[in-house]
């Protein structure tokens, strides 16, 4: 049963991230009045493109990057808005069996680092049939954490270290944090990348959108059928709706006038974080990185995998990527360390010395408008999680790439959360569903 409403005709969107533009597009679109309000000087959010010391007018990813075969929505978004997605590169063996799990699918010789060894020849056969015997004689249990499935089959400090770098291209959590779950279900399969970088899907759904940057929102405050959103400079703007985009562990540092349910609450202190970062170089001897590296290599080590960023350049210097996570503060403060971490993954991977020509690293765990990497949402919960998350709180509606069970924590997420919530701010104009009117109409 439906009931006939005012259509909603302006909407403030908090968070110029994926899932903010995605949904400020979709309103625009249908011609609603709509104001992002963007705490950061940029846009984007977690998708964040840099160029400025790379040679040849190349960039590197710091957010977001890999694009994978089941991003519907994103890889909708990028044809319609004209964004160019690159040809497929395996980071799994393309030969994986239908009956092998993901994890096996990246046990592939001369792509695992371990003790600053690349695993090869006999060292790689070892490890690898370890690894193979004890999936086969003990399999990982539903949800078993990781670190403890490696205790129970007995596997070898040299079979550990090789699967502690594969399984946190899964996740970005520690073994002793990871649910095995990750790791047997579904493939990563061929990864794409946007051309050019994040930022040109960024820039596409920002175009002619009024955004205001360097505006952190303070508050969000309901009443007499509107909302109103309080800056951190002070200044209030009035809408019919509210679209909350800021990631899962800022939303507990926005105010909200009437608080939050005890339930939204308890469920988003309760997520887990993946802390860390990447840290991105450039080096000279192009040709030698994009043999050793455009498939991923794996580390046992802090930078638990790094890769080519821009595979689609095939002359000139490479840019690679290294993935920073986990509990080694060392690492992720550091930018000398970081950036020495990086080039002896490279070193070894290439097997010969490599020259550095830039480099840039960020954590994204003290940045106070992510506050980490972001979060997978678990795999037991993560359905009635992201309902959780999704639903509207009378006026206000969520977004954000915590806000979708399967695929939380991407980039996917974050755009079909996006297309959610501006759905449920236009859907049926001025049509409300019965079971919304209590908490819309005589609550709010
Ligand atoms: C290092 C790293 C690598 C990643 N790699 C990949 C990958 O390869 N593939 C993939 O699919 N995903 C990847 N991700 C995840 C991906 O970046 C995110 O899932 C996605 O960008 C999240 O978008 P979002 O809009 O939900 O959140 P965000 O991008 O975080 O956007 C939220 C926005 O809200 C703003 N904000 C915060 N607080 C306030 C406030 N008080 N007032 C106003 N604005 C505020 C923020 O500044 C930000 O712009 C990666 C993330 C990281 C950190």
């Amino acid at each position: 049963m439906e009931l006939i409403t005012r259509t909603p005709t302006s909407t403030v969107v908090v968070g110029a991230g994926l899932a903010g533009l995605t949904a400020a597009r979709r309103l625009v679109d249908a011609g609603s009045e709509v104001t992002v309000l963007e705490a950061r000087d940029r846009l984007g959010g977690r998708a964040h493109s840099v160029t400025d010391s790379f040679a040849e007018g190349q960039h590197g990813d710091l957010g977001a990057e890999l694009v994978l075969r089941h991003y519907d929505s994103l890889i909708r978004t990028c044809g319609e808005l004209g964004v160019e997605l690159s040809d497929p590169v395996f980071f799994e063996r393309p030969d994986t069996k239908p009956d092998e799990t993901s994890l096996e699918g990246f046990l592939d010789e001369g792509r695992i680092i371990v003790d600053g060894e690349l695993l090869t020849g006999e060292a790689f056969r070892e490890v690898d049939t370890e690894i193979r015997k004890a999936l086969r004689n003990a399999p990982l249990a539903r949800h078993e954490i990781f670190e403890q499935w490696t205790r129970r089959a007995r596997l070898s400090p040299r079979a550990r270290g090789a699967l502690s770098g594969v399984l946190r291209m899964a996740v970005q959590y520690d073994p002793f944090q990871t649910d095995g779950q990750h790791l047997v279900e579904g493939r990563l399969g061929a990864v794409r990348r946007i051309v050019g970088g994040s930022r040109r899907l960024v820039e596409a759904l920002a175009r002619g959108i009024d955004i205001r940057l360097d505006t952190p929102v303070l508050a969000v405050r309901q009443s007499g059928g509107r909302v109103t959103v309080e800056t951190e400079s002070g200044e209030t703007i009035s809408a019919d709706r509210v679209i909350v985009a800021v990631p899962p562990f800022v939303v507990p540092t926005l105010g909200f006038d009437p608080p939050l349910p005890a339930t939204r609450i308890g469920a988003l202190t309760s997520l887990q974080r993946a802390s860390g970062g990447k840290v991105i170089a450039q080096y000279a001897e192009g040709d030698a990185v994009r043999a050793a590296l455009t498939r991923g290599v794996f580390s046992d080590g802090p930078i638990n995998i790094a890769w080519v960023g821009n595979p689609y350049v095939t002359q000139g210097p490479a840019v690679v990527s290294g993935f920073l996570c986990g509990a080694d503060r060392q690492f992720l403060e550091s930018d000398d360390a970081a950036v020495a971490g990086l080039d002896a993954v490279v070193e070894t991977a290439v097997g010969s010395p490599v020259t550095r020509i830039a480099a840039t690293r960020k954590d994204w765990t003290p940045d106070r408008f992510a506050l980490a990497m972001g979060t997978t949402l678990p795999a037991a919960q993560r359905g009635s999680l992201a309902a959780q998350f999704a639903f509207p709180d009378r006026r206000v509606h969520f977004a954000g790439d915590y806000t979708v069970g399967r695929l939380s924590g991407t980039m996917e997420a974050a755009v079909r959360s996006g297309e959610r919530a501006a759905d449920e701010v236009l859907r049926r104009p001025g049509r409300m569903q019965l079971a919304e009117i209590d908490s819309t109409l005589v609550r709010g």
